[in-house]
């Protein structure tokens, strides 16, 4: 393969020694762009008030070139927390009763996606293969065709993409819709959301599904595919059995005195259905006596786009319900709820993972999930906990293994929970098996290569 050029919102750079090692993501692009050469494209994070944004900061790593783009608060206001967070991602979580429209935002969103498109095509050579990552970033590749690039364009959705009647609430929905026609391959996390998009173009009449995965719409042919992202299964598994000597793990699993370990983690977002989890928590506690004080929930929440008033009215809901709960089944001795509201790096996670005999993944919407992924690579093979999974997952596809829930339905969350920490080893280990050897056959480098294969084939 040709040059590789990856474009997304945010950018993974090289880590420095003594910071956490990368999420599975970037070590899987980082070994893609060193193997072919290439460039990795995207925002800094940094915003200026400058009418005009500095030089792309240009970095050589080996064989890779970051090239990071200051955007202004302007930029940042309507493209990232305007329309790609309070529009694109609300819509595509089947959260219309979320998404705020404003004309100022969704302009701010195309004009952000050009600005990016005219800095990005001095860069690019003849045969480089361009690859585009997520909601942020649609309008891309028509922007690119229009400077008469005529490179292999690839787009992968990192989220889920919701049905006909869901995505027509949206008022540009057309244009987001065109906007995917200018790429060669169009990839998706599930069958489902590939169908949901499919669904879309014939019911509104602009395209259809040709042989062979072919697309066709606004008078261009393109290739639809799913592709569900993964993690470095077996370098995290490592982490896991390390991290027993680790000194946070370690206390972590000497404070909860022998209970049995409940952990959920999670971004705070709407999407992650982690209000619908602590009440699902509390009714397995009152419903199940016998783990009165038996058992310890931890619940790890980074803050996130906390400028979105939709995430900063959670921060407060979901730490006042952690607390109700607490006052209302705990005792002078139990605190059955640890809510935590910061980042932990992802080898302690592992160890954590580890100790923990149920790992609570239940989001309302999810476009994969990778902790789900993460919690099973985590596991003792001797003596493996149970995955309760939301069905609305991405990774409930795969992971078959798993106690799959409703989120909604907080008595069967609930039911799961008590089924989980009951289950017998031999269920448990046959459970496990089955999923790890699916993520250890389909792990993020496996993801890679067969999304970069059909897009140099497209
Ligand atoms: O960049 P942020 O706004 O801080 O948000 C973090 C990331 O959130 C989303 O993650 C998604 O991608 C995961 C990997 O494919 C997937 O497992 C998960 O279900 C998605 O929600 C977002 O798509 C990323 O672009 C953000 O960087
Ligand atoms: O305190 C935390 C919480 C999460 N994560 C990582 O963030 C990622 C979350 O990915 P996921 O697909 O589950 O959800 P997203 O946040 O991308 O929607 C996983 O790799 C987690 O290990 C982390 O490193 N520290």
């Amino acid at each position: 393969m040709s040059r590789l050029v990856v474009v997304s919102n945010r950018v993974s750079l090289p880590q420095k020694s003594g910071d956490a090692p990368a999420g599975g993501l970037a070590v899987a692009l980082q070994a893609a762009l060193e193997e072919h050469g290439g460039i990795w494209m995207g925002w800094s994070g940094k915003s200026s008030g400058a009418k005009e944004p500095a030089p792309l900061d240009m970095q050589q790593h080996g064989n890779i070139t970051y090239a990071l783009t200051d955007l202004t608060k302007t930029d940042v206001e309507e493209y990232y927390h305007g329309f790609a967070n309070r529009v694109l991602w609300p819509i595509c979580h089947y959260r219309m009763d979320l998404a705020e429209y404003g004309r100022k935002e969704m302009a701010g969103y195309f004009r952000v996606n050009r600005f990016i498109a005219h800095k990005l095509a001095p860069l690019i050579e003849d045969d480089d293969v361009i690859w585009v990552h997520d909601y942020h970033l649609i309008p891309l590749a028509a922007e690119l065709r229009q400077m008469g690039l005529k490179n292999k364009i690839g787009f992968f959705l990192h989220i889920p993409w919701p049905p006909a009647d869901v995505l027509f609430t949206m008022p540009v929905h057309e244009e987001i819709m065109k906007g995917l026609s200018y790429y060669d391959l169009v990839g998706f996390q599930t069958d489902h959301d590939l169908a949901n998009f499919v669904g879309g173009l014939v019911r509104e009449g602009i395209g259809d599904a040709l042989e062979g995965g072919k697309l066709t719409s606004y008078g261009r042919t393109f290739k639809g595919g799913y592709y569900p992202i993964s993690i470095e299964t077996a370098m995290f598994a490592e982490y896991a059995k390390k991290a027993a000597s680790n000194v946070i793990v370690r206390k972590a699993k000497q404070s909860i005195e022998g209970r049995d370990l409940i952990i959920g983690v999670d971004r705070l977002d709407y999407s992650k259905g982690i209000t619908q989890r602590i009440d699902a928590f509390e009714h397995f506690v009152k419903s199940n006596p016998a783990h009165h004080n038996r058992v310890t929930y931890l619940q790890i929440t980074p803050k996130s786009r906390s400028e979105v008033p939709e995430y900063e009215q959670m921060q407060r809901m979901v730490a006042e319900q952690a607390g109700r709960v607490n006052g209302a089944i705990g005792t002078v001795d139990w605190v059955p709820i640890r809510y935590i509201n910061r980042s932990i790096g992802r080898p302690v996670l592992a160890g954590l993972y580890r100790l923990a005999k149920i790992g609570l993944v239940t989001p309302l919407r999810d476009g994969m999930n990778l902790v789900a992924k993460e919690y099973v690579a985590a596991q003792d093979p001797e003596n493996p906990g149970v995955l309760v999974l939301s069905r609305f997952a991405g990774a409930a596809r795969e992971l078959r293994g798993a106690l799959l829930v409703n989120p909604y339905d907080i008595e069967g969350t609930a039911n799961a929970i008590a089924r989980g920490i009951n289950m017998p080893i031999e269920e448990r280990k046959e459970r496990w098996g089955r999923m790890m050897e699916h993520l250890l056959e389909y792990d993020v480098t496996r993801w890679c290569d067969d999304f970069l294969k059909d897009l140099t084939a497209a």
